[in-house]
């Protein structure tokens, strides 16, 4: 009998307690492995989950005791980049001193585990229970996580991502002319015998929103990669897969059709509700994580601007700086008097005023500023706003029936 038992799941009674779901393909195995905190060598029989071993999209729930929050991160790529400068920016700093290190600590939250994973199998890992929370893409969390309840999302527009899944077509030959989905649909040439086939990794997302569309002559063929390729090839009329910049599209002879967008993406933080409500430091570590991704992502689209006004009191000056909306920041101008030496007598005939203003708006800012008297206008880039209180906390707590 060869031993499958992952080594992660094996823990010696001291350290914490084994507790596996039972499940008609389960099977007993005897084991022999280092317990994964003490490192004291255990012997168990437990019960373990075939189909989670053969199926890696389909495990079954697995609800492992343990004092760790194990956060899931894309190992490799953009996301995997972006993520880890999304949390260096929140002042979360992944001590991982090589890429190919998989299993990582962030010293400002000791009792969190970074665990990188690629994407599918973050979602996977989710829902095993092997994760609590985890950083991936709207797509692969769609895909992979399909309807299951026990995804909860945390945070929905991390600022990374923002591309979208598209039908795309060859703009030439029979498809030359088509312009939307309704059009494709209506192609004469799809039948049961020759159907419309489709080149997608998306094959839950992608069958589904066909029959959404009510398209019934479809079959779908999959590949790990430049998918693209597969009308060219002959393998697929048209291709369901990620558009960013369009660069891939357009280098292929491939088109957007209007209707053919499936999901539109971002990078979402996303937890276990299982794993919330049974470990209760998993609450107080994602009521962290968000607050500081909150504070630093809505801080990330303003600069703080400082201007002085020659004026005869806080109030006058407040006056004509409020006269001009987009300069109410944003709880409104903090002014504060500037003091200078004049003859030997401290006098007041300047005001600072300090405003958040939107990144996007800053030049429109400057010139209002100026007309109504400002001068020596000082931006700095904004690093947190931390708010009352954190809207998104509320909503997830409500999410979760709490
Ligand atoms: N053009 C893009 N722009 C931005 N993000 C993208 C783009 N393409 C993919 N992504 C995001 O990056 C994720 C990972 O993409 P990648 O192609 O590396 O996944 P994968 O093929 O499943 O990973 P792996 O090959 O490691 O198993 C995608 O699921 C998506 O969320
Ligand atoms: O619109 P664009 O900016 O051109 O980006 C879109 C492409 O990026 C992704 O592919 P990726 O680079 O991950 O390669 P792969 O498909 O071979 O995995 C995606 O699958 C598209 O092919
Ligand atoms: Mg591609």
């Amino acid at each position: 009998m060869s031993l499958l038992l992952p080594t992660n799941l094996l823990q010696c009674r001291s350290s914490s307690l084994l507790l596996l779901s039972p499940s008609s393909s389960t099977t007993a195995f005897s084991a022999i492995a280092p317990c994964r905190i003490c490192l004291r060598l255990v012997t168990s029989c437990v019960a373990y989950d075939q189909s989670s071993v053969v199926n890696s999209s389909a495990p079954k729930a697995v609800v492992v005791e343990r004092d760790q929050i194990r956060l899931g991160l894309v190992s490799k790529g953009r996301m995997a980049t972006n993520s880890l400068n999304l949390l260096k920016d929140c002042q979360l700093f992944v001590k991982q001193v090589n890429p190919r290190q998989y299993v990582a600590q962030i010293p400002q939250l000791p009792n969190t585990k970074v665990c990188f994973q690629r994407p599918k199998d973050i979602v996977t890992k989710l829902l095993s229970g092997d994760l609590d929370l985890g950083i991936v893409g709207l797509d692969k969390l769609r895909e992979y996580g399909q309807e299951n309840e026990d995804l909860i999302i945390v945070h929905e527009a991390l600022n990374f991502g923002g591309y979208y899944l598209s039908i795309a077509i060859p703009n030439y030959g029979i498809f030359e002319n088509i312009k939307s989905l309704k059009e494709l649909a209506q192609m004469p040439q799809w039948s049961e015998e020759r159907p419309l086939r489709v080149a997608t990794g998306f094959t839950y997302l992608g069958p589904k929103f066909m029959k959404e569309n009510g398209i019934k002559h479809v079959t779908f063929s999959t590949a790990s990669g430049a998918l693209e390729a597969a009308p060219a090839m002959g393998i697929a009329d048209v291709v369901l897969d990620l558009v960013s910049s369009g660069t891939t599209l357009k280098e292929n002879n491939l088109k957007e059709i209007e209707g053919g967008v499936v999901l539109q993406c971002k990078a979402v933080l996303v937890a276990s509700r299982r794993a919330l409500t049974k470990r209760k430091e998993a609450l107080n570590t994602v009521q962290e994580i968000l607050e500081r991704l909150e504070a630093h992502l809505k801080a990330d689209s303003q600069f703080t601007v400082v201007a002085n006004f020659r004026g005869s009191s806080a109030e006058e000056v407040a006056e004509r700086v409020l006269s001009q909306p987009s300069l109410s920041g944003w709880q409104g101008p903090t002014i504060s008097p500037v003091y200078c030496r004049r003859g030997g007598k401290i006098s007041i005939d300047y005001y600072a005023i300090v405003i958040c203003v939107p990144k996007k708006t800053l030049y429109d800012s400057v010139k209002h500023l100026r007309a109504v008297g400002g001068s020596g206008v000082l931006v700095s880039p904004l690093t947190y706003i931390f708010d009352e209180d954190t809207p998104r906390w509320g909503q997830f707590l409500r999410n979760l029936g709490i």
